[in-house]
C-alpha cells in the first residue's frame, strides 16, 4: 500500500519517518516543501496521477504561530489552500487524506476538555487557517481523517521541548506562562496512531481529537523537562501578560480523546511519561 507523506522533512514528518519500517507491507513516499508544494495543485495531482496511493498524510502547514499574524497570505495559502488542493486531488484519486489540525481552532474559554463537536472560535490566524483548512477538506473529501492534536514536541524539529532544553543550558533564570492549560503530546505516539488508523483499514472517516493524556500549563511542562534532564534553572511561573506576542494563545485548550479510544481502541500514555522517552530518544541523536 502507498503512502504520501507532504510536509516531510518538518517534525511530524520526519517522525513518521523514524518509524515507518515498523509497519510492513506500507510503502512511503516522503516529499519534503521542495519536493512538493501543497500550494500548486498541478504539482499534487502530478505526483497522484504517477503513484497509486491509498493514503496522503498531509504533515505541511505553517506553523509559526506568532509569523501567522503578519504573514496572513501565506499562512493561508499553505493551510487552507493546500488543504483543499489535497482535498480536490486525494477525491480525484481515491485517496483518503489524514490531515493534522490543532487545539488552536477552540478559543480556550471552556473549562472541560473539548469535544469535537464544541464549537471552533480561533483567536489567532494560524488557528484561523487551520480551522477553514478543516472545512475546505470537509467540504471536498469524504474520505477524510482530520486529526486535532496540540502542543507537539519530539527530538525532530523545532519544538517547546528543544527550546526549553536549549535556554536552560544557557541561562540561569527563566519565565513561563502558567495560565494555558493544555496537553504536551509526543510526535511518536501521534504518528502511532496514525499508522494504527491506517492498519486498521478505517472507514470511520471524521474529526478527532488525539493528544497525550493529562493536563499541564506550559510552565509545568517547562519544569517537567527541567526535572527529566536535571537541569538546575530558577523558573518563575508567569501570567501570559508578562511574555506579550503577536498571537494570543487559548487559555484552555485541553482536547476530549474518547471518540479517538472508543473507535480505534488504542491506549493513550501520560504526557509525562511520554516526555521521559522524548528525552531520551533526543540525547540518543547525534548531535
Ligand atoms: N507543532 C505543534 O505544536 C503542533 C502542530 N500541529 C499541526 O501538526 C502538523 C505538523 O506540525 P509540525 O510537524 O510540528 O510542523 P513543522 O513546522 O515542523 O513542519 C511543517 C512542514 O510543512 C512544510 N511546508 C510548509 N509549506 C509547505 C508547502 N507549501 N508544501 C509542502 N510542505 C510545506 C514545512 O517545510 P519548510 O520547513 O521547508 O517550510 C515543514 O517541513 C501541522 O498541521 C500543524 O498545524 C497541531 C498542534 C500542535
Ligand atoms: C519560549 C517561551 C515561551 N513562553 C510561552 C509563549 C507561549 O504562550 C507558550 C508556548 O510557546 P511556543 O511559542 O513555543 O508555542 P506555540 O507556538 O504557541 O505552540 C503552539 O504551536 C502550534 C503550531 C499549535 O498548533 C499549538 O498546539 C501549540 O503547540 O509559552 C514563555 O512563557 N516563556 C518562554 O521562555
Amino acid at each position: 500500500m502507498n503512502i504520501l507523506v507532504t510536509g516531510a522533512s518538518g517534525q511530524l514528518g520526519s517522525t513518521l519517518k523514524s518509524i515507518a519500517n515498523t509497519v510492513p507491507g506500507l510503502h512511503f513516499a516522503f516529499a519534503s516543501s521542495k519536493q512538493l508544494d501543497i500550494t500548486d495543485f498541478e504539482a499534487v495531482r502530478n505526483e497522484m496521477d504517477k503513484n497509486n496511493y491509498a493514503y496522503c498524510i498531509n504533515c505541511a502547514a505553517f506553523t509559526h504561530v506568532d509569523n501567522a499574524e503578519s504573514e496572513t497570505d501565506k499562512a493561508k495559502l499553505i493551510n487552507v489552500t493546500g488543504a483543499r488542493n489535497l482535498a480536490l486531488n486525494c477525491h480525484e484519486h481515491k485517496t483518503v487524506l489524514i490531515h493534522i489540525s490543532t487545539d488552536f481552532v477552540f478559543d480556550g474559554y471552556m473549562n472541560e476538555p473539548y469535544r469535537e463537536e464544541d464549537i471552533a472560535r480561533p483567536i489567532g490566524f494560524y488557528g484561523d487557517t487551520k480551522y477553514k483548512g478543516e472545512r475546505a477538506i470537509i467540504n471536498n473529501l469524504q474520505e477524510h481523517f482530520i486529526i486535532r492534536t496540540s502542543w507537539l514536541y519530539s527530538e525532530f524539529g523545532n519544538n517547546f521541548m528543544k527550546t526549553m532544553l536549549r535556554l536552560g543550558a544557557e541561562r540561569d533564570e527563566l519565565s513561563v506562562v502558567y495560565d494555558q492549560v493544555g496537553t504536551p503530546t509526543y510526535a511518536r505516539d501521534l504518528a502511532k496512531a496514525i499508522l494504527h488508523i491506517i492498519k486498521a483499514h478505517s472507514i470511520d472517516y471524521g474529526v478527532y481529537h488525539y493528544s497525550n493524556e493529562g493536563v499541564a500549563s506550559w510552565y509545568d511542562f517547562a519544569k517537567a523537562i527541567f526535572d527529566e534532564q536535571g537541569i538546575q534553572v530558577t523558573l518563575n511561573p508567569i501570567r501570559s501578560e508578562a511574555y506579550p506576542t503577536p498571537a494570543a494563545r487559548p487559555k484552555f485548550s485541553v482536547l476530549d480523546k474518547e471518540k479517538m479510544k472508543s473507535t480505534f481502541k488504542i491506549d493513550i500514555p501520560n504526557w509525562r511519561d511520554s516526555l521521559a522517552v522524548a528525552i531520551k530518544a533526543y540525547a540518543k541523536l547525534p548531535a
